[in-house]
């Protein structure tokens, strides 16, 4: 898959560059869940039945991380993440637009005049609630009546999942609430994050439980405070583990920033400065503050107990 990052207006170069017909996927797609992945999965059909490469068209940063001051709390899938499950996804495409100021008060009329034309779209795909151009005053329909005579636009319908519609906001709901199994379930994944093994206060150790410090490479959603039982990637390697996201109470009297602590079952070794993938499972209990270091340690062999039985 090729990742093509453009910016409005389109340079002339850029705007050239496509000489072929295409189908598209449009939409922002942050966390790519079971309703966005039915949506490209269309357009990937569509794509394959007309001997067309399938693109997918999204933003980034998200318009809400642009025009929310500074109040967005991260993303589901960063640009990374989206990349890798978009290629998965068998996309041949992605163009990024680069959301900012003068992007963000592009009337829909441009947005498809000077930025779909000249990418060639013979089709575009979105889902069926999809909004474009300034203030989102343009829809599918509208999308349809300004793609006439070169653009079909064909519409998915909503993706349910016990009669509920999968959203991106339902999943960030339910992973600040701690149900990891509806975030999972919606996502038709694991949810992930990757950060870099950093140096803590070296406690972990003298507790009998090493905790691997993952420092966030991105701005990820974070999931409710709490212990997960979880499957880590390192090197390639799959290993099983128990998880605190938290500020560790029991020695800290103020809230600092959480840290995703990771315990790794049956491993030893050195692992700072090394890329860590963790998938959270299941989620087992709030974090508190102990009384005593004694019974902190107590509390979490029975997590990492509770993490194998789940992850078996
Ligand atoms: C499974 C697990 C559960 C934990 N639960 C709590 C908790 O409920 N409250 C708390 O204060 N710290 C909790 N911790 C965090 C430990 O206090 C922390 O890992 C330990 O202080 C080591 O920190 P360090 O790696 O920075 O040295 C937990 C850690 C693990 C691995
Ligand atoms: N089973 C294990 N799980 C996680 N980390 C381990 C494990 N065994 C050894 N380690 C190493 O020990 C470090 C964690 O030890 P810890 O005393 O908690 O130090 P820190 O406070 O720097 O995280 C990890 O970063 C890793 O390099």
């Amino acid at each position: 898959m090729r990742t093509v990052m453009l910016s409005f207006p389109l340079s002339a170069e850029a705007a050239g560059e496509w000489g072929r017909l295409q189908i598209a996927a449009l939409g922002q797609f942050d966390g790519l869940h079971r309703g966005h992945a039915s949506v490209i999965a269309a357009a990937v059909a569509r794509a394959r039945r007309e001997g067309l490469p399938c693109a997918v068209i999204t933003f980034h940063p998200h318009p809400k991380d642009v025009m929310g001051k500074g109040n967005y709390d991260g993303y589901l899938t960063p640009p990374r993440d989206k990349r890798e499950l978009l290629a998965d996804m068998g996309i041949d495409v992605l163009y990024i637009l680069e959301f900012d100021e003068p992007l963000s008060r592009i009337s829909p009329e441009q947005f498809v005049d000077e930025m779909l034309r000249p990418l060639r779209l013979s089709a575009a795909v979105v889902g069926f609630d999809y909004r474009f151009g300034y203030k989102g005053e343009g829809d599918a329909e509208m999308l349809q009546r300004l793609g006439e005579g070169w653009m079909q636009v064909e519409t998915a319908p909503p993706f349910l999942l016990d009669g509920v519609k999968v959203s991106s906001s339902g999943i960030r709901r339910a992973l600040q609430e701690g149900d990891i199994e509806t975030a999972n379930a919606w996502f038709g994944r694991p949810y992930r994050i990757r950060g870099t093994v950093a140096h803590g206060e070296k406690r972990g150790r003298t507790i009998g439980f090493p905790t691997a410090n993952v420092k966030l490479e991105d701005r990820y959603v974070i999931p409710a405070t709490g212990v997960y039982a979880v499957r880590a990637g390192i090197d390639g390697r799959r290993l099983d583990g128990v998880m605190n996201v938290g500020v560790k109470p029991t020695f800290h009297e103020q809230a600092l920033e959480p840290s995703f602590e990771v315990h790794l079952f049956d491993f030893e070794g050195d692992l700072y400065g090394r890329e860590m993938e963790v998938e959270l499972i299941s989620f087992i209990r709030p974090e508190r503050k102990f009384d005593s270091v004694d019974a902190l340690i107590r509390q979490i062999g029975a997590d990492a107990e509770v993490a194998r039985q789940q992850l078996r």
